[in-house]
């Protein structure tokens, strides 16, 4: 058996335009996904998943039945549900040059689903990891980056950006721009991450901002917008001591482009109404900055404070379920047993 796990992700800044080609800076963060992978003497996969919420179920699928999982819920629900592992697992088979591979899986993580916290990447990441190794074909994180991103795009009909699969396999903060990725350095930023216990539609979200841009000029000057803001900011992180630590004036400065990024986005209507209560009271509490993380609709906010006054106010603030601090992760994707 082999297991490796992989980090999720903030994006200090960059999300949705990243997808246009802007660049985007997601950071790596301290909530892991964990994935056991074990070879199979058949050619079917069976994955057990506890934390997807159908209530923890198990499923067998491939070999010789109709190939679609033997589970009691409605279809479209295990389809979602799967999509990724299912993706990670193809990935794995055409790595190696073994397409008849069967594996046994579990999935275990600490990354809420859909909350743009990058759970998909995280299990896509770690379960190519896991599923090459154990096949005897272990891949580079930059390979595995690749291929896991190959799973995303294909998950979501072609509309995926390198920035959330670069970052969990490499960790730390990343700067994406198309296919140019690579690591930055940046200080220890204060996060704190505010969870209203909601979800968001990746594939959906990401297609209403297609739409949008497509249909709008001036909302394709708003994901340009996005590039000429994470253009700046990076200019800021690359003015600052990546091992001090980070000085008020830095994340000040941070914080203003984070609001500024949370407006365009909910201009590109990717916030919500929770997720915009949660970015005020972190405002309110004295946060330098705040906005939403990932695709939106429901889910994270991020925002900078090195003080406890944030985590307090969303622990009162009705419409977040969950408030945590997020270290930035140093390690990406790691085997945990071999
Ligand atoms: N713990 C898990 N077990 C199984 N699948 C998972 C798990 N976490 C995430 N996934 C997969 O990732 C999908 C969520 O990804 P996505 O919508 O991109 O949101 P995000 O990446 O922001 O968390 C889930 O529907 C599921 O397919
Ligand atoms: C909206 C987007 O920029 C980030 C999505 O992040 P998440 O899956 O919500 O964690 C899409 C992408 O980059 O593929
Ligand atoms: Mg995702």
């Amino acid at each position: 058996m082999t297991v490796s796990s992989a980090p999720g992700k903030v994006y200090l800044f960059g999300e949705h335009a990243v997808v246009y080609g802007e660049p985007a800076v997601p950071c790596a963060i301290e909530r892991r996904a964990t994935v056991s992978v074990e070879v199979r003497d058949d050619s079917r996969v069976r994955v057990t998943a506890p934390d997807l919420s159908l209530d923890g179920f198990t499923v067998e699928y491939g070999g010789d039945g109709d190939g679609r999982p033997d589970v009691n819920v409605a279809k479209g629900l295990v389809e979602a549900g799967i999509a990724y592992v299912d993706a990670a697992v193809e990935q794995a088979r055409d790595a190696a040059d073994a397409p008849d591979a069967g594996f046994d899986v579990t999935v275990e993580s600490a990354i809420p689903l859909g909350a743009g916290l990058g759970s998909s990447a995280a299990v896509v990441v770690a379960g190519i990891d896991a599923a090459t190794r154990e096949l005897g074909h272990p891949l580079s994180p930059e390979e595995l980056a690749e291929r896991a991103y190959r799973a995303e795009y294909d998950v979501q009909d072609g509309q995926a950006s390198r920035a959330d699969t670069f970052c969990c396999a490499v960790g730390g903060a990343v700067r994406v721009e198309g296919d140019d990725c690579r690591r930055i350095d940046a200080p220890n930023l204060p996060f704190v991450v505010g969870f209203d216990g909601g979800a968001g539609d990746t594939g959906k979200l990401v297609a209403g901002v297609r739409e949008l841009r497509e249909e709008y000029g001036f909302a394709a000057d708003t994901v340009e917008s996005i590039g000429d803001l994470v253009r700046h900011g990076e200019s800021v992180l690359a003015d600052a001591d990546p091992a001090a630590e980070p000085t008020d004036e830095l994340l000040a400065e941070l914080g203003r482009l984070m609001d500024f990024d949370h407006g365009l986005l909910e201009a590109l209507g990717v916030s919500s109404r929770t997720l915009d209560n949660m970015v005020w009271a972190a405002r309110e509490a004295g946060a330098h900055g705040a906005k939403l993380t990932g695709a939106g609709g429901g889910g994270c906010i991020v925002a900078l404070d090195e003080t406890p006054e944030t985590e307090t106010a969303l622990r009162y603030t009705a419409e977040c379920q969950d408030v945590f601090r997020a270290e930035l992760a140093p390690d990406g994707v790691r085997v945990e047993e071999e």
